[in-house]
């Protein structure tokens, strides 16, 4: 198979599709070092060695010791195995979420387990074994990624981005309603018991990369990054929304009319747009690749606030980002705090809850 993904070892690129890659699961209250772990101990009925399987330190100790045991196996572990099997594999994969983005991410490649010691769940090597550990892992993939909020987008790539403020790793995906590609930058160890500290961040050329006085988005920028560094951990989803989802080229139209004296909303509506013409629904996504469900949000924009909870993120606080306010800006924040409700006061907050 030419593009077929194949794997084995846990520290090769695909192998967190390994049973033996160092994902611990939770099956009925009870966790797993590795799927490993919980499949070898399932074959066997009797308590000692289901206690010596799981204690054992590491997969490969865990395979050993079954295999030990192989005179005990429990008689029906040939009707059972396979539903044990993708029984500890939806775990590991529902449990840790960039594990089924990545999965998701293989798309349609065939998934083939190059063993050569194992012709029923691998390949046996040449190809003639049944990989039926592949073929359960491509099923699984079937099941995601029609299922929310795979669909929302597809995960592509990391890499480090080593930023005046500090190393972030550069996370990147596709929104799949409409292939926009967007970026999520993420600092330190986010801690999923603790609400994360984030920054939904709407890509602005002019303000994020020339400078410009005429919004606060540079500055926000800056201070988001730097304050997500102090703080010692969290994310900016940085979202290619240029001018409020209208592009740059229809922003500067936009700037055109504001410079003949129209403000920022009545500009995008002799355009024929909304005052803003985002939309938020693919971030759940993003943020269920991240692992968080629970955020204090830098923002003064309530849409960003109401939009995460309707994602079904705890949006726990949020954190004002009023930066870069100048004679250039001042009609255009002020014409959002009076049009679109930005929240430039204390007072203007509203419940979270
Ligand atoms: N159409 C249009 N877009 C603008 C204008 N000024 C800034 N933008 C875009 O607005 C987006 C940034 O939105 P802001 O209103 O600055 O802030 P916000 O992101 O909604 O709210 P905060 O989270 O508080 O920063 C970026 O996509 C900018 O390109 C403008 O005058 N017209
Ligand atoms: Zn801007």
């Amino acid at each position: 198979m030419a593009d077929a993904i194949q794997f084995y070892e846990p520290k090769e690129r695909y192998g967190f599709l390994s049973n033996f890659s160092l994902h611990s699961i939770v099956i009925d209250g009870v966790t797993w070092p590795t799927v490993e772990h919980y499949y070898q101990s399932s074959k066997f009925l009797a308590a000692d060695i289901i206690a010596r399987i799981h204690h054992a330190a590491t997969p490969e100790q865990a395979f050993k010791v079954s295999r030990q045991y192989s005179k005990q196996v429990r008689p029906d572990w040939n009707n059972i195995k396979e539903t044990v099997m993708m029984r500890g594999l939806r775990c590991k994969f529902h449990q840790h979420h960039p594990l089924a983005h990545w999965l998701v991410a293989t798309e349609t490649q065939p998934i083939v387990e190059h063993s050569f010691s194992d012709a029923y769940w691998g390949d046996g090597g040449d190809g003639h074994g049944k990989n039926r550990l592949g073929q359960l892992l491509m099923a699984l993939r079937d099941e995601l990624k029609n299922k929310h909020p795979y669909k929302l987008i597809r995960y592509v790539d990391a890499a480090q981005l080593p930023t005046q403020f500090g190393v972030f790793t550069m996370h990147g995906f596709i929104q799949s309603d409409n292939n926009v590609e967007h970026l999520a930058l993420t600092y330190g160890k986010l801690d999923v018991t603790k609400p994360a500290l984030i920054r939904l961040h709407s890509e602005c050329l002019t303000g994020d990369a020339l400078y410009s006085l005429r919004c606060d988005c540079g500055f926000q920028l800056q201070k988001s990054l730097e304050t997500i560094v102090s703080h010692g951990s969290g994310a900016l989803l940085y979202l290619r929304q240029e001018g409020r989802g209208i592009g740059l080229l229809n922003k500067i139209r936009a700037y055109h009319l504001q410079d003949k004296g129209a403000d920022t909303v009545e500009a995008n509506e002799r355009l024929g747009f909304a005052a803003d013409m985002r939309e938020y629904h693919f971030c759940e996504g993003m943020l269920h690749y991240l692992e968080i469900d629970k955020v204090k949000l830098m923002t003064n924009n309530p849409r960003k606030v109401q939009a995460l909870c309707i994602a079904g993120i705890n949006v726990v606080e949020r954190v004002p980002l009023q930066e870069g306010h100048n004679i250039h800006n001042e009609n255009y924040l002020e014409t959002k705090s009076r049009k679109l409700r930005h929240m430039f006061s204390k007072e203007d907050d509203f419940s979270l809850s």
